[in-house]
């Protein structure tokens, strides 16, 4: 464990396990359709890669980048930092994260998305802390509910750091305060 690690709270075999559930979940929801999976980078990275890997439909892979800030200044809007590649009109996309937490991120990205023609837009986030929302948004597919920590690992970072760990932890206090 890292010693930045107040505790563990997911460990790899529990997320691969959930994963396996969640993909069984989604390959019965989206039966016959075709579907884009979208992850948020950077830190759906490692969700996303275990999620697809349980997904028995034909899908299709693309990656968008966004940011609510500019330097160190919060602009109050979602910047589009990568856009998606492909043609998405008419089609269904599933909207990968590592954590649904205030909500601004996902609920912003998925009104883009539909606007611009998707047939649906569903969220499959590994963690979902609902204490902390405050944007109307609802993923359809959650790992785990978790408490108002500050989380790291499996893609989540703290200053950048901490993506590698192959577990959900809680950061040290003393890290941040
Ligand atoms: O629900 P919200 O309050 O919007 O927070 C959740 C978002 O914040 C983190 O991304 P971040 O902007 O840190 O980018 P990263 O994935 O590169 O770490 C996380 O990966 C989610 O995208
Ligand atoms: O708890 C968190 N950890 C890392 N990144 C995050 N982005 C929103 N909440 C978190
Ligand atoms: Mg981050």
């Amino acid at each position: 464990m890292h010693k930045d690690t107040r505790e563990i709270l997911y460990t790899e075999e529990q997320i691969r396990d959930r994963s396996a559930e969640l993909g069984k979940q989604i390959s019965a929801d989206y039966e016959g359709k075709d579907v884009l999976m979208v992850g948020l980078l950077k830190g759906s990275v490692p969700f996303f890669a275990e999620l697809a890997k349980h997904v028995t439909l034909d899908v299709e892979f693309d990656f968008m980048r966004v940011s609510s800030y500019e330097g160190t200044e919060s602009t109050g809007n979602v910047i589009v930092k990568k856009d998606i590649d492909v043609d998405f009109k008419g089609k269904d996309i599933l909207l990968v994260e590592d954590i649904l937490d205030t909500g601004k991120t996902l609920y912003t990205v998925r009104q883009m998305l539909l606007e611009k023609g998707a047939a649906s837009v569903e969220i499959a986030t590994l963690l979902n802390k609902q204490e902390r929302r405050e944007f109307p948004i609802q993923a359809k597919y959650v790992g785990f509910e978790i408490p108002n920590a500050f989380v790291i690992g499996y893609g989540m970072d703290y200053n950048e750091k901490y993506r590698n760990l192959p577990y959900v932890g809680i950061l040290k206090e003393e890290v941040y305060m």
